[in-house]
């Protein structure tokens, strides 16, 4: 079901350092920072040739970031994120299968439906799923 790896997510606690770093030291295609008032971060993209990489840090008092920075204050990998070719459909096998899927499909920064997959069901990592 799940076909490309669309981005990997690092929750950083300061973006323009990180965005900085990225550029500077390692040399990559740093988009400016997007915020996402809806889900509670603002990110900066960074296009690698075979995937991207979304940097991530809080916006506004409710960000569902917020506890995973707390126990990570220098930040860390947070979420991968893969592509499928329906939402409803891959939403509705992962619930039959038991899996926790965090809410409703809702647009994400690509302007695609998005959805979250609980970390405990998956290994210890936090899944997105992106309608390609
Ligand atoms: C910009 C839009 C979009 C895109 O298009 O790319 C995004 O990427 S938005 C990204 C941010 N949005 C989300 O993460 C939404 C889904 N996340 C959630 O609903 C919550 O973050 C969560 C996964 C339910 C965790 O909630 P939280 O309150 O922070 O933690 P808990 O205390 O409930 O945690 C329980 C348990 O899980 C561990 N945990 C938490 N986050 C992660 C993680 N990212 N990776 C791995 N493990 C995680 C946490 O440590 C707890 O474990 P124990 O301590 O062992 O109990
Ligand atoms: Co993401």
């Amino acid at each position: 079901m799940i076909g490309r790896l669309n981005h990997v997510a690092i929750a950083v606690p300061d973006l323009a350092a990180a965005a900085a770093q990225y550029a500077g030291a390692l040399g990559a295609d740093v988009a400016p920072p997007q915020d996402e008032p809806a889900h509670g971060v603002t990110v900066v993209f960074i296009t690698l040739p075979n995937t991207k990489i979304e940097l991530l840090t809080p916006l506004g008092d409710k960000s569902p970031i917020a506890g995973f920075l707390e126990k990570n204050p220098s930040g860390g990998i947070h979420h991968i994120c893969y592509e499928v070719v329906d939402i409803q459909a891959a939403r509705a096998k992962l619930v039959a299968e038991g899996a926790r899927v965090l809410g409703e499909p809702r647009i994400g920064a690509h302007g695609k439906p998005v959805i979250f997959l609980h970390p405990k069901d998956f290994n210890g990592t936090l899944i997105e799923l992106e309608q390609a």
